[in-house]
């Protein structure tokens, strides 16, 4: 379980993160919807001890991560641009982890061999990222990401930069990987409907201040996300029927 309480966190006067509270069981996805500057970066920075709040307690299994440093609080921050070792293949790439924790060879041959499969790479193996595509690059940080089990996979709009096709390949393997390896994530979006499928709990984030819900009715029931607008309007469309905003 992740236990955040009261997390703040402000620049000058600017309160970016206040009073942010919540609790995410394992293996879980929590989706954070939010309009551009709400803070939700500022959320996950804080989460993978790339910035320090100013107050406020981050919990994993009833141990306190604030004065873990980052590479060992094993909560890994995935951006919307990829970033790999430029001049390692994807085979080093998604190797680098198990190698840094000095696991034997010959395992770490076959756990990258089994990732490579899962995220359809294998043909891929040997090229540097540079030779691939931004999907394709997307993937390998993902797959570089979860090959050891990090304790929560800290997702910001990873694939917002994806034609819509690729995007929707990549949230249907997200959804595979995530479920076949209980992945506990914060998923951040500004996607309705790409919460509303990554997500087994939501929240919305505005101004700083984190809303966390207790169902997928409660989030979609709510004006202020703009849920049940914005799928009125994705079904007038489908249905060929006028849109009433
Ligand atoms: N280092 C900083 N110094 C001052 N203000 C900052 C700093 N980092 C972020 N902010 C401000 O904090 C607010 C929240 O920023 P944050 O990056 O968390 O937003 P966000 O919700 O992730 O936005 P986006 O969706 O555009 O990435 C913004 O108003 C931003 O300008």
């Amino acid at each position: 379980m992740l236990t955040i309480q009261n997390l703040h966190k402000a620049y000058h006067t600017h309160t970016v993160l206040d009073q942010v509270s919540l609790e995410l069981p394992q293996g879980q996805v929590l989706a954070v919807l939010g309009r551009s500057g709400c803070g939700k970066t500022t959320l996950l920075k804080a989460l993978a001890g790339l910035l320090t709040p100013d107050a406020g307690s981050i919990n994993w299994a009833g141990q306190s991560m604030d004065a873990v440093p980052p590479r060992e609080r094993e909560m890994v921050y995935l951006f919307q641009e990829p970033l790999l070792f430029p001049h390692l293949t994807v085979f080093e790439n998604i190797a680098y982890g198990l190698r840094v924790r000095k696991e034997a060879e010959t395992h770490v041959q076959q756990k990258v061999a089994q990732m490579l499969q899962e995220l359809e790479l294998q043909e891929h193996a040997q090229k540097k990222p540079a030779q691939l595509s931004g999907g394709q690059r997307q993937r390998v940080a993902f797959g570089r990401a979860i090959i050891f089990l990090p304790r929560v996979l800290l997702l910001d709009e990873p694939f917002a930069s994806l034609d819509a096709q690729t995007r929707a390949t990549m949230q249907r393997l997200f959804l595979r990987l995530a479920r076949k390896y209980g992945i506990t994530a914060l998923f951040v979006t500004h996607d309705v409907k790409e919460s509303l499928l990554v997500g087994d709990r939501f929240a919305y984030m505005a101004a700083g201040k984190l809303q966390v819900y207790t169902s997928r009715e409660a989030f979609i029931a709510d004006p202020q996300t703009g849920v049940r607008d914005e799928l009125a309007f994705w079904s007038a469309l489908e249905q060929q029927t006028p849109y009433q905003p």
